[in-house]
């Protein structure tokens, strides 16, 4: 199918800058919830395609042979097939041919980038996944990627700045200086999550020794929370042998009417655990919308999420890679640190927040010589370097049906006890919390100055105070915000890497001590006033 140009209707004055969301594009794409207007309409869709595709022509050379090409996909929501076709306009009108895969995970996007197969069009020189990952449904998005991983957040800056001119031009009233529908790029279709989902399938047979069933006599039960990720039943879990019976949410649906689909999510955690005891499963895997993200629970209702989730991947790439660095994101438990480092005989690297800082962090350890394999936040995400540092939350879970069937094929146990014997030692802390304390940009305190800096002003003070606090200690090794040390516990206040928010977390072996690192912090934060410590306030008060 050639492309068309679509009709250019009004032109508002879009902020294109706001629109980055770190090394993502989110914005909100459905009309109806009050207080949040649409600026992710099909013309600023088209825009950022023909922004991302003039990116994508200067940073590759086509071969001479055929034209760059970039596949598109997306999840469940409801925006996403307008976006899709908006953004896909934008690419061929550049003169790059386009191909669409549909449903698709994140992780499958960046893999249609490696994968060799001229029948699938594959390598993509680029890949655009649509998705605002677990966001309500009225907003979307977009992430790009080529065969050197995801885009990061200059290249984003550098994709809007050209979208916001391509969209300039779409206003000239001549059309003299606007692209659209040059050239004749094509736009396919592919089902590109068969060929990934049998690479996942791929992957597990070969960690069993070529067995083609390896997990026969499981019972897994998979929640896709009505994301994208519906796929992993019928097509990697049962390929493989293991009964889905119980499954649920598999259906895409775009209003998600039963759950957040994010493993970080109480609710959503209690729906895949309440799953498994209901079917008296081995085992539950959630994900989130895009797939980039999962957890799992064991057969007892013991979920494998945040620090647990780490520790468990860690067994697994530790037995494989004696001695490795394990880098994580910056809320992780000192219990954590002790497990790598003490049951493991690992490294613990506690970074920064945010998946692509984590991964980047992992690939740069390797390139100085300190050898990583795993890259992976409490949020979820999580990346191998086995596995081209994809961040991936289906190939996690695949890791960890390796260590079931493998465990079976050595007739050790049944169930998911080999799972739950793997996290044996690691300490937890009784009380774990995460408050977030918005800075309101609006206030006279403020004085003009970015929100960033009245955050850094505020995490200063919080350090200072500490340094003359003979109950606390600053961590002497912390790469964001201020982590202290005291009480039993910790607590980490650090800027949120998008939000005009101070998210603090604190861990504590009781509540009481939690209370006294709240407290602490709180001293601090009261001389702010534009920062909203409620959340605190309320904690301290239970
Ligand atoms: O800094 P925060 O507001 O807590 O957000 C941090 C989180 O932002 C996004 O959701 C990223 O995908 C995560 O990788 C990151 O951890």
């Amino acid at each position: 199918m050639a492309a068309a140009p679509s009709t250019i209707s009004s032109l508002d004055n879009i902020d294109f800058q706001k629109l980055q969301n770190g090394s993502d594009i989110r914005g909100v794409a459905v009309a109806g919830v009050e207080g949040e207007p649409v600026n992710l309409t099909e013309l600023v869709a088209e825009a950022i395609g023909a922004g991302f595709a003039s990116w994508l022509i200067e940073k590759k050379k086509a071969d001479g042979l055929r034209r760059l090409r970039v596949s598109i996909g997306h999840d469940s929501r409801i925006s996403a097939k307008k976006l899709q076709d908006a953004i896909s306009q934008g690419i061929a009108g550049a003169g790059l041919d386009v191909i669409q895969y549909g449903l698709a995970s994140t992780p499958a996007m960046f893999n249609s980038t490696l994968t060799e197969d001229e029948a699938l069009f594959c390598p993509a020189d680029g890949s655009i996944m649509i998705t605002a990952s677990h966001l309500p449904f009225n907003r979307n998005g977009f992430k790009f990627f080529t065969n050197a991983g995801g885009l990061g957040k200059a290249d984003i800056k550098e994709i809007l700045g050209r979208a916001a001119e391509f969209y300039r031009n779409l206003n000239s009233t001549d059309g003299s200086t606007n692209s659209r529908g040059k050239g004749s790029a094509t736009i396919e279709q592919v089902d590109y999550m068969s060929v990934y989902a049998s690479d996942l399938v791929k992957a597990v047979r070969k960690a069993a020794g070529n067995k083609e069933k390896p997990l026969e006599g499981f019972h897994i039960v998979v929640d896709a929370g009505n994301g994208a990720g519906g796929f992993f039943a019928a097509k990697v879990l049962e390929p493989l042998g293991a009964i889905t019976s119980g499954s649920q949410f598999l259906e895409p649906d775009g209003l998600f009417p039963n759950h957040i689909p994010n493993p970080e999510d109480k609710t959503a955690m209690k729906a895949i655990t309440e799953a498994v005891l209901c079917n008296k499963a081995d085992l539950g895997i959630i994900f989130d919308t895009d797939v980039d993200r999962s957890a799992a629970v064991d057969s007892t209702g013991r979920e494998f999420n945040r620090n647990r989730l780490i520790a468990l991947m860690s067994a697994i790439v530790l037995e494989e890679n004696p001695g490795t660095t394990i880098v994580t994101d910056s809320v992780t438990s000192d219990g954590l640190t002790l497990f790598i480092e003490k049951k493991l005989g690992g490294k613990h690297h506690r970074f920064k927040r945010g998946y692509k800082n984590v991964i980047d962090e992992a690939i740069r350890l390797n390139s100085i010589g300190e050898e990583s394999h795993l890259a992976i936040e409490t949020s979820g995400h999580g990346a191998l370097k086995e596995n081209h540092w994809l961040d991936d939350g289906a190939y996690l879970m695949v890791k960890i049906l390796n260590k079931l069937a493998s465990a079976r094929a050595s007739g050790l146990g049944g169930g998911s006890q080999v799972l739950t014997d793997l996290v044996e030692g690691l300490q937890e802390p009784a009380v774990a919390v995460e408050l977030r304390l918005k800075i309101n940009q609006n206030h006279p305190d403020l004085q003009g100055r970015p929100f960033r800096d009245y955050g850094e002003a505020v995490l200063k003070h919080v350090e200072n105070l500490v340094a003359s606090d003979s109950k606390l200690l600053k961590a002497p090794v912390n790469y964001e915000g201020v982590r202290v040390s005291g009480f039993g516990g910790w607590f980490l206040l650090r800027l949120s890497l998008h939000d005009p928010v101070l998210p603090l977390n604190i861990e504590a072996p009781s509540n009481d001590d939690a209370i006294k690192l709240g407290l602490a912090v709180l001293a601090a934060a009261k001389e702010f006033p534009a920062l909203d410590t409620s959340a605190l306030d309320k904690f301290i008060q239970v």
